[in-house]
C-alpha cells in the first residue's frame, strides 16, 4: 500500500513507446490527459514534421484546455543538427506553447521543461485534488476541499 502525503499528488506519464508507428494510438489515449510533452529530434527532420500531426491529434482527440510543451531533444548532438533552434521556437510560438531544447542524455532542460508543464497544469486545475478522498493516517478519513489546498 502507498499512502499519498496530504500535501502531494501523483503524476502519471505515459510514453507512446513507438505505437505511433503502427497507428495504434486510440482516442482513449488522449482523453483524460491533462498535458502532453511533444518531442522531436533535432537531428531528424521527419520527427519535426510529425509535430504538426501530433498537434492536430491533440486538438481533435484530447480534452479542451490541455497544456502542451514542445521539446527539441538531442541538443547534445550539435554536429548532427538539421533543425535550427529558431524553427522549434517559431513552431512553439505559433501554437502558443513553451519550447525547450533538451538532451535526455546530458540532462539538459529536462527538469525545467517538465516543471513548466506541471506548473501550467496545476495553475489551470487549481481544484485538481478537490474530489480526492485523502486518507490521513493520523486522523479519520476526510474529504479535502479547494480551500484546503
Ligand atoms: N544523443 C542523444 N541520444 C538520445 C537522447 N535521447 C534519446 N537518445 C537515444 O535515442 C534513441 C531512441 O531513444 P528512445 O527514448 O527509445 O526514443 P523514442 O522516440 O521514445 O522511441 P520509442 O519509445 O520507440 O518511440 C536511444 O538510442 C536513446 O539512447 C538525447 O538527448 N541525446
Amino acid at each position: 500500500m502507498y499512502a499519498v502525503p496530504s500535501d502531494s499528488f501523483l503524476l502519471y506519464f505515459r510514453d507512446t513507446a513507438g505505437q505511433e508507428q503502427f497507428h495504434t494510438i486510440s482516442t482513449s489515449y488522449f482523453r483524460g490527459a491533462r498535458g502532453f510533452v511533444l518531442v522531436y529530434d533535432i537531428t531528424n527532420s521527419d520527427s519535426f514534421q510529425g509535430i504538426t500531426s501530433w498537434m492536430k491529434d491533440i486538438h481533435e482527440k484530447a480534452d479542451d484546455e490541455v497544456d502542451i510543451v514542445l521539446l527539441g531533444n538531442k541538443c547534445d548532438k550539435e554536429t548532427e543538427r538539421v533543425i535550427p533552434k529558431h524553427r522549434g521556437e517559431k513552431l512553439a510560438w505559433e501554437y502558443g506553447i513553451p519550447f525547450f531544447e533538451t538532451s535526455a542524455t546530458d540532462n539538459i532542460n529536462i527538469e525545467d521543461a517538465f516543471s513548466v508543464l506541471v506548473k501550467e497544469i496545476l495553475d489551470k486545475n487549481s481544484c485538481i485534488l478537490c474530489d480526492l478522498d485523502v486518507v490521513d493516517l493520523n486522523e479519520s478519513k476526510k474529504k479535502r476541499t479547494c480551500c484546503q489546498l
